[in-house]
């Protein structure tokens, strides 16, 4: 199907284009584990992408990919305009400081306050005072909706939608452009994992930010996201908003969506 989305402007600016994407694990022969071969996805600005998909179809060793975590075995991966594949630690780091990520479990320094947390990233790049450090900490525990009280508590003196809000201000840190989001209502309870849904749509539109996420949810993916994208066969077998994919003949789609979960949360 065509990955052009009725939601988003004509031409829409790719922000991450990956083409011919093989990841693999172990050995080349019988006993290798081929997660993705031949991986197409382009992922447009402005967009929040829902990324979909059976559990180990690889959504997360692809986000690990595009964030230069996973060396892939082949393949094309550019982000924000630069490829960010092969290159060096010093120019990598330039690119990596133009996203946030937050990670499943909010992947916190559980010995560090929220806000010495939220600081990891500024101290990475900037030399700052330690009261501008403070106020800027203070900004982003804000913009991601927790108490101020938050800053100066440790991650495991916090609920887990908390937990989820702190790892959400530390990746707002730097200013980013674009957001990765791994699982980010995981474990949430429905009114938590709709407060944080809307949340992220608020942020989308006040930061003018490009949003990848990755998702079981699919009350998140009916209520934020623009476009779906699903993993399956070792591949993006479709991109598309969710009416377009339900048009669709794949039985993991039409399974997934029309299954009585999907079917309640369309009706929501
Ligand atoms: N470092 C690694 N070494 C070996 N195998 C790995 C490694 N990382 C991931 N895998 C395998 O790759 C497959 C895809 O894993 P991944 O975590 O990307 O799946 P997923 O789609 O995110 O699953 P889930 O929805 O359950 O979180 C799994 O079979 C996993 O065991």
């Amino acid at each position: 199907m065509s990955d052009t989305s009725p939601i988003l402007p004509e031409g829409a600016k790719v922000v991450i284009c990956i083409r011919g994407l093989r990841n693999a694990f172990g050995e080349e022969g019988e006993q290798q584990q081929v997660i993705h071969d031949k991986l197409d996805l382009d992922v447009k600005r402005g967009e929040i992408l829902g990324v979909v998909g059976g559990s180990g179809t690889g959504k997360s060793v692809l986000m690990r990919s595009i964030i230069g975590l996973q060396t892939p075995e082949d393949g094309e991966i550019e982000v924000l305009g630069e490829n960010m594949i092969g290159r060096e630690e010093d120019e990598a780091k330039n690119i990596r400081r133009r996203w946030g990520i937050l990670f499943q479990n909010g992947a916190l320094f559980s010995t560090l306050t929220v806000a010495e947390n939220v600081e990891v990233p500024l101290r990475e790049y900037f030399h700052l005072s330690p009261t501008l450090m403070d106020e800027i900490a203070g900004y982003k525990i804000a913009m991601a909706g927790l108490p101020a009280d938050a800053a100066p508590k440790f991650p495991s003196e916090l609920s887990g939608g908390m937990v989820k809000r702190a790892g959400l201000a530390r990746a707002l840190a730097l200013d980013p452009e674009l957001l990765f989001l791994d699982e980010p209502t995981a474990g949430l309870d429905p009114i938590a994992a709709q407060n944080f849904d809307e949340l992220i749509l608020s942020l989308r539109d006040k930061l003018d930010l490009t949003v990848f996420l990755i998702t079981h949810d699919l009350d998140t993916l009916y209520a934020i996201c623009d476009r779906v994208a699903v993993l399956a066969d070792k591949k993006v077998v479709a991109v598309g908003t969710i009416e377009q994919l339900l048009a669709l003949d794949h039985p993991w789609i039409q399974e997934y969506f029309n299954g009585p979960r999907g079917r309640a949360a369309a009706a929501a």
